[in-house]
């Protein structure tokens, strides 16, 4: 999909996330006492259950897993497995998300979230629905809470914002070829809205300085209420990305 982006400085070498695309967040997002910023997902190695393969339908899937391992449990002693679904449609791209927990005696808590990079020909002219009315933790002020009073978001600043509750669905304007991305999510509550602006996005080493413009993140996820895990129970969650070709 040429709908992400992905940064010109970004670094494949297993040790931090790719700068760009979907990086996955679990089990923590943001700073971690125990491992890295946004936990170890997005930076281990995922199993193939399923490679891509097309359906009688023409949609293409495909089927990941992660598992507790010795790396994992460097960090974070719980067992657990995630099952990560993709399926390409022609003009959709759907995540279905499943994590488990195993263990017979340990309850766990956890966060999740994709860290969707859209790509976007100039972020100040685009707007993003589903927030209004909406609480939001705002990291660039301390973390101070406020609530969304515009109808639709726009985006003229380092923005780095955790909104809650907000609607299952978002369209965000003026993405690729000006078209409209629709987002819908399924048992993800919360949306993280996040640009570094020139002022941040030179203290980011993997970042191009002039990149901000062209790229917005907004994340769908459960972050502010953790997602709890009683032994031998399941948390499901999904995402679905549409192309507007057609004016909505
Ligand atoms: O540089 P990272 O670890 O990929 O994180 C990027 C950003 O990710 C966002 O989700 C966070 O809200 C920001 O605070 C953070 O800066």
């Amino acid at each position: 999909m040429h709908f992400f982006c992905c940064s010109k400085q970004a670094v494949f070498d297993g040790k931090r996330a790719i700068r760009g695309g979907i990086p996955f967040v679990f089990p923590q997002f943001g700073q971690w006492a125990f491992g890295p910023q946004h936990g170890f997902a997005r930076i281990a190695r995922w199993h193939v259950e399923k490679m891509p393969e097309r359906l009688p339908s023409g949609d293409v899937e495909a089927v990941f897993s992660l598992m507790d391992d010795d790396f994992t449990r460097s960090m974070w002693h719980f067992q657990f497995r995630l099952t990560y679904r993709l399926i390409l449609r022609e003009k959709e791209l759907h995540f279905n998300i499943g994590v488990y927990n195993p263990s017979k005696e340990l309850t766990f808590s956890c966060q999740m979230l994709l860290h969707t990079y859209f790509k976007v020909p100039d972020v100040r002219r685009c707007q993003i629905t589903g927030m209004h009315g909406c609480m939001f933790i705002d990291k660039t002020r301390e973390g101070a809470v406020y609530q969304e009073t515009r109808e639709v978001v726009t985006i003229n600043e380092w923005t780095d914002r955790i909104y809650q509750n907000t609607m299952q669905e978002h369209i965000i304007t003026n993405v690729v070829s000006g078209r409209k991305m629709r987002i819908q999510k399924y048992n993800f509550p919360d949306t993280v809205i996040w640009n570094p602006w020139a002022e941040y996005a030179k203290e980011i080493p993997d970042f191009g300085d002039d990149e901000f413009p062209n790229m917005v993140c907004v994340e769908a996820g459960r972050v502010a209420a953790p997602i709890v895990l009683l032994p031998g129970t399941a948390f499901e969650a999904s995402q679905i990305l549409q192309v507007c070709v057609i004016f909505i």
